[in-house]
């Protein structure tokens, strides 16, 4: 729901609406009985202001109803992340770990129907958690959670080629030298590391067939939009981790 109060204040709830319960928001307090039976996007109106239900969109069932059982990507880095390694109907990608699936769900987005993404995570429980939230989204159909580690070739072994990878995990320079076998040459591999010793590790930890590419990090303010004050919000999404951008490369005879 998006409440907008009599003085222009706006906020976003993330609800389960049902029969006998109520909300209270910055334009008032709704009751499920007022919500159930009607459209979405129906504005409900009081003095107090005024009220949207809408249907989550998918950024908002990650943010709002998504279980979270590790760290996981927001949409600032996923977004950029999913146009970076390719995430487009037919490629086939990899990723590890899946952690919560949050990464996964942006990524078998951009490559349903027609696209595969295999992703490997080392904990069951991890692993489960991702497929709920990937089945609440819908996007299962496209995507193949396996248990196995990166790191292990054998894991990995007749699952490409690949378009491209996407890496989330502690270690992932140890992860480079075993999947580079099933990585199409010149693919993309995107590396997400939430810390600076993460990101100096990489670089000189890189095995051969790979290229660096680059690195940066994405920041999202929010705007404030109050006619005659619009401006920068205080509210920052700054620092979350690095993306590091690495090319697949062949030597020739
Ligand atoms: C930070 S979480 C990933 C979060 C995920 N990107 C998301 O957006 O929900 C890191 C995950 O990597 C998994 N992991 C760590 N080492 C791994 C390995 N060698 N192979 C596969 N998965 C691994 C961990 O168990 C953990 O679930």
């Amino acid at each position: 729901m998006i409440a907008e109060s009599a003085k222009g204040e706006r906020r976003s709830y993330y609800v389960r609406v049902s029969e006998g319960s109520a909300y209270s928001t910055i334009a008032g307090v709704v009751t499920g009985r007022s919500i159930l039976g009607k459209p979405w996007g129906v504005i409900l109106r009081s003095r107090l202001g005024t009220i949207a239900v809408v249907k989550p969109s998918l950024a908002e069932l990650m943010e709002g109803f998504y279980e979270r059982r590790t760290q996981v990507i927001y949409p600032k880095d996923s977004g950029m992340i999913a146009v970076l390694v390719g995430a487009r109907p037919g490629a086939r990608l990899l990723e590890a770990g899946v952690g919560s699936g949050f990464m996964t769900t942006v990524l078998a987005m951009g490559l349903c129907p027609t696209g595969r993404l295999i992703g490997l995570e080392v904990r069951s429980e991890n692993l489960e958690t991702a497929r709920r939230n990937l089945e609440a989204a819908g996007l299962l159909d496209c995507v193949d959670l396996r248990l196995g580690d990166v790191r292990n070739p054998a894991s990995v072994e007749g699952l490409g080629p690949f378009d491209g990878v996407v890496l989330d995990m502690p270690d992932p320079w140890r992860a480079l030298e075993s999947i580079s076998g099933e990585v199409k040459p010149s693919a993309v591999a995107v590396v997400f590391v939430p810390t600076s010793t993460q990101l100096e590790k990489l670089i000189t930890n890189m095995p051969g067939g790979w290229v660096l590419q680059g690195a940066f990090e994405t920041m999202a303010r929010t705007v404030l939009m109050s006619p005659g004050a619009v401006r920068p919000g205080e509210w920052l999404a700054g620092f979350t981790g690095y993306i590091v951008v690495l090319r697949r490369v062949v030597e020739t005879q």
